[in-house]
């Protein structure tokens, strides 16, 4: 049942002629700590719901928050990153509001002192590099993770009941948020996906968190609003939460683009509100009128004192900053011997650090490459996820690989094993075991179908005995259809020939 509302849209080149589209992203990143922000709860993802809670992440009266000070290390190394200023003293603040994921009726965050601000990014699409502004990256705490349960839909209207885990409530999150975006109307999705899969790199590269957006570790906040051609005043926002994978926030992008277009010229406006976006009818419903700043009623975070980081401190930590993403790309393509445009095209299709990892399990970079950004990439956009979300791992790829290498598999086996994987038939070995996917190299029974095919094939047989090598093709077909592809094809002719000669 298609739960999204059918909503009009305008196509999207049509939209573009009458529109310039003004992008803000808010990224949410969890530090990989190993204690939560404020208490010493610990932060394992996976564990049963509300085992890791204590009286403070549960807001428990009489509890005290203390600041977790490798949060405070990963947020600076992460405003050092994004060429920020570090503040000299900053606050927390408390961000009033109600909801049941969050069990002390107050986020504690940052508002008007976060501890960095006013850096950039830079990103790449079709060639073009655009300088993404940030306005500030910012210290505050996950709220706890709901679960809506039954009704017609599943979601929170109509549900039944819903269950709340207060595991997540109080893990360190790092808020990424950009100054306004602009930038051509048609690359704006793209411009939008590859800040976030930039970002995503960058964090992994700092350590400081594994940023996958399957797991929630990171997530993006797509705000978006239209304003008509030669105007200068920004349009009315939405805002479209938690968008959870890159293909996401590229699909969001482009249809908040239209459907704000098809809003404003049949005449409408637009609310400034929250919005979901959902993944299969890849559409956005509305969620929540937006509380305004001070519907907030922030206030400086009375039972903490400031984080005024040293200078001293500061400048250690920016000597620990890693190489760059763009240079440490540069320096991989050089190794592989590929363009920079490839290496783009690796980056975009999300499937860098799977090659890196398949290399590193002892495939050739060009044999990893291919498996990456051609058959897996296939069927990750066809199951519509991200390729890192597949059910397989760089070490089978690898394995896959040296399968090939050694003989055992040729590609079209070796795609057949790739789905049994992916299918959870178990490891490479286990898929071609069970599958018997093995090639034939036995050469007695590659004679038997050589001379089973010979026979039903005669009058060609004849023409080959008579020299006419072309028609060799038609029998080694004929072989590999009764072996179901399991022969190696130049082993086939050789034997073929010698037969026949
Ligand atoms: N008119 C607009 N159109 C598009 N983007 C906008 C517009 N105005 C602001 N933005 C962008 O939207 C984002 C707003 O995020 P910010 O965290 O500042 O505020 P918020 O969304 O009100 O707060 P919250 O953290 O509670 O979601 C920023 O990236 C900003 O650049
Ligand atoms: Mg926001
Ligand atoms: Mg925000």
């Amino acid at each position: 049942m298609s739960i999204a509302k059918t909503q009009e849209l305008l196509g999207f080149d049509e939209a573009l002629e009458r529109y310039d589209p003004v992008m803000g992203l808010e990224v949410h990143v969890e530090l990989g700590t190993n204690t939560k922000m404020f208490c010493s709860c610990p932060t394992e993802f996976g564990a049963a719901p509300n085992t890791q809670v204590c009286p403070t992440c549960l807001g428990l009266p009489g509890s005290l928050p203390v600041v977790n000070g490798a949060a405070v290390e990963g947020a600076i190394r992460i405003g050092l990153a994004l060429h920020c200023e570090i503040a000299q003293w900053c606050r927390f603040a408390r961000k009033n509001y109600f909801y049941p994921d969050m069990p002390k009726n107050f986020q504690t965050s940052q508002y008007d002192e976060p501890i960095s601000y006013n850096g950039y990014l830079d990103v790449e699409v079709d060639g073009r590099s655009f300088r993404i502004g940030i306005e500030r990256a910012h210290m505050e705490e996950d709220t706890g993770k709901s679960t809506h349960v039954g009704g017609a839909t599943g979601r929170i209207h109509g549900a039944d009941y819903s269950l709340v885990d207060y595991n997540r409530a109080g893990i360190p999150l790092i808020e990424i948020v950009t100054k306004p975006i602009e930038v051509p109307g048609h690359l704006a999705p793209a411009v939008a996906r590859a800040y976030v899969t930039e970002l995503r790199e960058l964090i992994r590269a700092l350590g400081v968190s594994e940023a996958r957006m399957e797991r929630g570790q990171m997530r993006c906040d797509v705000n978006l609003s239209l304003r008509p051609k030669g105007e200068t005043k920004f349009g009315t926002r939405s805002e479209t939460k938690n968008v959870n994978s890159l293909r996401s926030v590229e699909r969001a992008t482009r249809y908040e683009i239209q459907r704000h277009a098809a809003v404003l010229a049949s005449g409408g406006r637009i609310v400034q509100e929250t919005r979901h976006f959902h993944e299969n009818e890849g559409t956005t419903t509305s969620g929540r009128v937006k509380e305004e700043a001070e519907d907030y009623r922030y206030f400086p975070e009375p039972d903490l004192v400031p984080v005024a980081p040293s200078r001293e401190w500061v400048e250690q930590l920016r000597g620990t900053l890693p190489q760059s993403p763009t240079v440490h790309r540069r320096r991989l393509a050089a190794e592989w011997g590929i363009s920079e445009f490839d290496m783009q095209t690796v980056v975009n299709a999300g499937a860098l650090e799977q090659i890196v990892a398949t290399i590193d399990a002892g495939a050739p970079s060009d044999q990893a490459r291919k498996w990456w950004t051609g058959e897996l990439a296939r069927v990750a956009n066809e199951r519509g996820v991200d390729v890192g979300e597949l059910p397989i791992t760089p070490a089978q790829v690898a394995r896959v690989v040296g399968l090939i290498q050694g003989g055992e598999l040729t590609d079209k086996l070796a795609r057949q094993v790739v789905e049994g994987v992916l299918a959870g038939e178990g490891d490479p070995d286990a898929v071609v075991a069970a599958r018997g996917l093995k090639v034939v190299s036995d050469d007695s029974a590659l004679l038997a179908a050589i001379d089973a095919a010979i026979a039903a094939n005669a009058a060609v047989a004849e023409k080959i005995r008579a020299g006419n090598h072309a028609a060799v093709g038609v029998i080694i077909g004929a072989v590999m259809k009764s072996t179901r592809g399991q022969a190696d094809a130049a082993r086939v002719r050789e034997l073929v020939l010698g037969r026949l000669s």
